[in-house]
């Protein structure tokens, strides 16, 4: 029998306006994990979470993961964790989450300040994090108060662990859902994670597939400082021409990986798998809306969805040490680090990229024959993970979707990374459902990040009535 969800509907637009003061409390805490200046907000803003669950009644620890690999100086953010509901009857579902969030500067372009939810008369609301985690994680607790206040018992029980390095590789977080998969997680019949897109404005999905991601740096270096570039232009070897030439030599315009044996470890496309692409709702106007622009590698649905989900991609992220402000500054750096990434897919291992790409960059500078010295080392990796669709997990959330939003949502992947998808898979062994709440036009990562009111109260409705169903759902997959 279909849940009465009336009540709870009711009370979640009801608390609208005190939900969206609570995604501005938390967007303005700036809990840039890349940043060591900002480790301070990071654990400021899981203190924020923590008491906002422990208010409403959860059992809250913040349970430490030491030290940072590489920053002996800086500790990890905690991982929250929180069980709402300790009831054998129910089911338990393990929701995650994550309260860091990517760098944000007026000057790389935000038309409000980034740590300032600012609400335009569209409902768009802008702020680091509001879509890229902290309105979905929000969208938990929001569901948890809504029930206490329709007075509506809550379906399930709930465990929660929000993480503060996801941005930045999910640092010691796999080792900590390693150990805690027979301790705090031990319970949990199913997994739920709301941190990624629909794939246009409109339609819901549910996301069964990730790309993993393999991060990079290259460093150039040779003069012991930078250097006058008048004085010593011509006559001494620049780290800079070095690096832009191996940056060049990564990705072709059409998108190409150029490194030898990477496009070989892709699992074939099968004939049956292409059927599946023009189903889906997605236009290349959806595209062009997304990008703000019609600068698309491709000209049609399927290649863009396929080189989004499918194939590995790679990008040139930005090069440290270089001069970016404006003006005309004319210095010669003396140490450049590039950064760039891979996103990678089935059958793709981690390992065997990595040595793929340290051979090719080291081979590339060999030919340049430079006096300057390279370093080329992985930052972070992320393996992909692809998962069945047929659960009652995606049954359950299917359901919800049709309650709130009124259509079957689309099967999706997607190509962003959340690299403790697959851990959470294998250290419990139970299904993994990726829900998410914001729209293909959010802008996570980019400037004028922003969260539609409606994909976030909808959202939060959506979160609860997932809940409702999945107490309901039979157990077989
Ligand atoms: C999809 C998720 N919201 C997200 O943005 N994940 C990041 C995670 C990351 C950071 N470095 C490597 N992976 C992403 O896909 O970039
Ligand atoms: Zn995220
Ligand atoms: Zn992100």
């Amino acid at each position: 029998m279909a849940p009465n969800l009336e009540p709870y509907f009711k009370e979640v637009d009801a608390s609208a306006d005190s939900f969206i003061d609570r995604l501005r409390r938390a967007v303005a805490i700036p809990s840039v994990s890349a940043s060591d200046e900002n480790r301070k907000d990071v654990f400021a803003m899981a203190d924020f979470l923590a008491n906002e669950l422990t208010r409403l009644g959860a059992e809250v620890q913040k349970r430490p993961l030491g030290k940072q690999p590489g920053k002996p100086h800086l500790e990890l953010p905690p991982v929250v964790i929180a069980r709402y509901g300790n009831d054998s009857k129910k089911r338990t579902i393990l929701v995650y989450g994550h309260y860091d969030v990517q760098p944000a500067l007026m000057e790389d372009g935000w038309a409000t300040q980034p740590f300032d939810l600012t609400v335009d008369e569209k409902g768009r609301m802008f702020g680091r994090g509001s879509t890229d985690d902290k309105g979905p994680v929000l969208g938990w607790v929001n569901a948890i108060e809504a029930h206490q206040k329709a007075g509506v018992e809550f379906p399930v029980n709930l465990l929660c662990c929000f993480e503060g390095m996801e941005e930045y590789g999910s640092e010691g977080l796999d080792d900590f859902i390693n150990a805690e998969a027979k301790q705090f997680f031990k319970d949990a019949d199913a997994v739920c994670i709301s941190d990624n897109y629909w794939l246009g404005t409109e339609k819901p999905c549910l996301t069964y597939g990730l790309r993993g991601c393999n991060y990079y740096s290259v460093e150039v270096k040779g003069p012991a400082q930078d250097l006058h570039s008048g004085v010593f232009g011509g006559s001494a070897q620049e780290p800079m021409t070095d690096l832009m030439y191996l940056l060049s030599r990564l990705v072709d315009q059409k998108g190409k990986i150029q490194i030898p044996g990477i496009n070989e470890l892709v699992a074939p496309v099968t004939e049956e798998e292409k059927k599946l692409y023009p189903d889906i709702s997605y236009s290349m106007e959806n595209l062009y809306e997304s990008i703000g622009s019609k600068t698309s590698i491709f000209e049609t649905k399927d290649e863009t969805l396929m080189a989004r989900w499918r194939f590995p991609s790679l990008s040139v992220h930005g090069v440290e040490g270089a001069f970016s402000a404006p003006g005309a500054k004319t210095v010669i750096p003396s140490k450049v680090i590039g950064k760039f990434s891979i996103r990678t897919v089935p059958n793709m291992d981690s390992n065997e990229v990595n040595e793929l790409v340290f051979k090719y960059i080291k081979d590339e500078f060999k030919k340049l024959g430079s006096k300057n010295t390279l370093d080329v080392s992985c930052q972070h990796d992320g393996k992909w993970w692809v998962a069945s669709p047929f659960h009652w997990n995606f049954k359950a959330a299917a359901k919800a979707v049709k309650e709130v939003f009124g259509v079957q949502p689309d099967m999706t992947r997607e190509g962003g990374s959340i690299p403790v998808t697959l851990t959470f898979e294998q250290a419990t062994g139970k299904n993994v459902l990726l829900l998410p709440m914001g729209s293909s036009t959010d802008g996570a990562h980019s400037i004028n990040e922003k969260l539609d009111r409606r994909n976030y109260i909808e959202g939060t409705k959506l979160l609860g009535a997932y809940l409702h169903y999945v107490a309901e759902e039979e157990m077989a997959a």
